[in-house]
């Protein structure tokens, strides 16, 4: 609701038009089961998708990062905003940083990803973590740690800062150390990809929050997922960002690390290239990192399943 209301907002000013908000639940919003389990395809986009297919509303603000890799053809991707915060955070008890745990401390997350990350991170330290798998929203999390029954919990950054909670987090885990789901921290603005003149004009009006480089960046990194074959609770980050030298922005970097979720075994990589000008070449950078990560044994780590 917080970033749909963020949305609603843009949209209002940009295009001058009317939004009304329209709650929605979906199943990932209420299921307690473990992400890891039901599979994570579409749990927190299904329920939205049929609301704009049924007419009932006519665009919907998603955390990408929770949209399946293929696109349905009647639904369009408007936009891409500008990207938020794409780090995962720490927020642990007494104010501590990751580095700062004690061995052997209980750290709340049931994302394999963040799993095998985290261990590799402690295992760099010499220590060792407990990952404990949690689900919930925000209050329910932190509150594991309040209340005193986990170390830390690890949230997206940008999910916090919607909601105006950023100053809860105790460390943000650099990319260089923990690489953020694909499309972490973007929203994806969709609509109905129908060819009346409405549905055309609203996707002209939503194409003015769209952020090329934003939508660049998390289109070469659902490449790169879709590539490897791997769903959304698969163990799979994926990043890319601009080097720039000076004000004058040169290429785009595409990382990507899998690993196992014990965190013993990672393959991370990363390739450069010129800024992708289309949709076709940022999915050629996906999918060519995919394709040297799969020769470095990516796909053996995959199989592993956190349980
Ligand atoms: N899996 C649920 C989900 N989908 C998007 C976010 C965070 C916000 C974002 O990435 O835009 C979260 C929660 C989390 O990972 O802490």
């Amino acid at each position: 609701m917080a970033q749909s209301g963020q949305v609603a907002d843009a949209v209002r000013q940009v295009t001058g038009r009317a939004v009304e908000l329209v709650e929605i639940t979906t199943y990932g919003d209420v299921s307690r089961e473990h992400l890891a389990q039901i599979g994570g395809t579409g749990v927190f986009v299904t329920a939205l998708r049929e609301a704009l297919l049924r007419g009932e509303v006519d665009f919907a603000v998603h955390s990408l990062k929770d949209l399946p890799t293929a696109q349905p053809d009647d639904l369009a991707l408007a936009a891409v905003p500008p990207r938020e915060d794409a780090r995962d955070v720490l927020v642990a008890r007494d104010g501590l940083t990751f580095e700062q745990l004690p061995d052997g401390a209980r750290v709340g997350t049931g994302s394999p990803r963040r799993m095998a990350q985290l261990n590799a991170y402690a295992r760099c330290h010499g220590l060792t973590v407990e990952t404990v798998p949690i689900r919930g929203n925000v209050d329910t999390r932190i509150g594991y740690v309040r209340k005193g029954e986990l170390d830390a919990v690890v949230l997206a950054a940008a999910g916090l800062n919607r909601i105006g909670r950023s100053e809860e987090v105790t460390d943000f885990l650099s990319v260089d150390t923990v690489l953020p789901a694909p499309g972490q921290g973007a929203l994806a603005i969709e609509c109905r990809a129908g060819h009346t003149a409405q549905d055309t004009a609203l996707i002209a009006a939503l194409a003015e929050l769209d952020d090329p480089y934003t939508r660049a960046a998390v289109t070469a990194e659902r490449s790169l997922l879709a590539a490897l074959e791997a769903g959304c609770s698969a163990p799979v980050g994926a990043y890319a960002d601009l080097l720039a030298d000076g004000q004058i922005v040169k290429e785009m970097r595409l990382r990507g690390v899998v690993g196992t979720t014990d965190g013993s075994t990672l393959v991370q990589l990363s390739t450069t290239g010129p800024v992708p000008e289309t949709y076709d070449q940022a999915m050629a950078l996906g999918r060519e990192l995919a394709a040297e990560m799969l020769a470095k044994g990516a796909a053996g780590l995959m199989g592993e399943r956190a349980h």
